[in-house]
């Protein structure tokens, strides 16, 4: 029995697939390499390159492969590009996804657990933001992984089907041991893009938006470390086949940190200044996301390993230095 993983060369997904290595889980990848790269992943996982949209594939893979479980990461996730390609996001993210939770149920795969996204919340009432929040997302990339997790939600209702719905809030950082990081070309991520200028990648860092209503006027998230996401994975597919039930929770650490925050941290680890221009705010941002994170610890026991802007960023930019030498 094999846990399948889509989008498993991506960022995440190439975490995810060590996290599950290291522990010697069967797991089985498909991607489409649409913005991830094979060998992001090692060479002795089953790899297919294919699309989740493809239900006779994927009846195909559950088959062949034996697969128990589905980690669902294929998708496309830039807010601002969302906005300008409604359409496009729709199809990548809600509907292969509904061809994809088909094909689960079609082959009895019982355990699903889907990316989601703090985006999904837009502009929240409490912050930090309950899983009860209404959903409110203010881009397409945020309606479309609404319109999933409903999809998954009524489909748990009549069939034999267990699924996680995880909002991640900010991803960043890479694996402690160097091994894989974030490799996306031309990446809009905040702490990426600003290890790339730090190191002299990029000419400068653009601040979207300085009149936000927040402490010093620029965004706040909560920054996750990808290895503590991807633990969290382990926990949720336990706690899943332990409880025979759903779970909704948000990914995050509770604390935010705005861009300049952000951007500081990154010069402290650096030691480089570099330049800084403040520009309009990008379309589809909301002002804060920073997730009330306890539901995911007392359901499943997560505890989190990394919870230090420092420490993220230091993964990040070793991580960067390692790609400036692949490149
Ligand atoms: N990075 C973040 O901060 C963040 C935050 C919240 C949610 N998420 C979600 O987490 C998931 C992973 O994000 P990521 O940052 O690793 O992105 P990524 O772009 O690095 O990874 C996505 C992977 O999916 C693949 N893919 C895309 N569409 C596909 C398709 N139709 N069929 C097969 N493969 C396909 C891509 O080639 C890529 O390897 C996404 O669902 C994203 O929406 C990410
Ligand atoms: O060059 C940059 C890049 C970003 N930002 C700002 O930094 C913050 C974070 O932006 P970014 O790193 O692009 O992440 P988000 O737009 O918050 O989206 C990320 O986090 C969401 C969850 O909160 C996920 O769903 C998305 O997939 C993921 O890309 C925002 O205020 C941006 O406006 C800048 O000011 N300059």
């Amino acid at each position: 029995m094999a846990t399948l993983v889509t989008g498993g060369c991506g960022y995440i997904g190439c975490h995810m697939v060590l996290a599950l290595r290291d522990r010697g889980l069967p797991t089985v990848v498909i991607d489409n390499l649409a913005t991830g790269f094979a060998w992001a992943i090692p060479a002795e996982v089953p790899f297919i390159q294919g699309d989740v949209g493809d239900g006779a594939l994927l009846d195909q893979i559950i088959r062949e492969h034996q697969i128990e479980a589905i980690i669902h990461f294929a998708a496309s996730s830039v807010v601002p590009d969302s906005v300008a390609d409604p359409l496009g996001y729709y199809l990548n993210n809600t509907v292969k996804s509904q061809a994809l939770i088909a094909a689960a149920v079609r082959g009895g795969v019982k355990t699903f657990v889907f990316s989601s996204t703090a985006a999904v919340y837009g502009n929240p009432e409490i912050v930090p933001i309950p899983e009860d929040a209404p959903l409110k997302p203010l881009s397409p990339y945020g309606a479309s992984k609404a319109m999933t997790e409903q999809m998954l939600a009524d489909t748990a209702k009549v069939h034999d089907f267990h699924y996680a719905a995880l909002r991640y809030f900010n991803v960043a950082g890479a694996d402690p041991q160097g091994r894989v990081g974030q490799s996306t070309l031309k990446a809009s991520h905040l702490i990426k893009a600003a290890c790339e200028t730090a190191l002299g990648q990029r000419e400068e860092m653009k601040v979207f938006g300085t009149d936000f209503d927040t402490p010093d006027g620029t965004g706040v998230r909560d920054y996750i470390h990808v290895s503590d996401l991807v633990e969290a994975h382990l926990d949720v597919l336990e706690y899943l086949r332990a409880n025979k039930t759903n779970l909704i929770a948000n990914c995050g650490y509770g604390r935010g940190f705005s861009v300049l925050e952000v951007l500081a941290a990154v010069e402290r680890a650096t030691g480089n200044k570099f330049p800084v221009r403040y520009a309009p705010r990008r379309a589809g941002d909301p002002a804060m996301a920073v997730a009330a994170s306890d539901h995911l610890r007392a359901t499943t026991g997560w505890t989190p390993r990394w919870n230090d802007i420092d420490a993220i960023v230091a993964h990040a930019l070793a991580w960067e230095r390692k790609l400036k030498d692949k490149r």
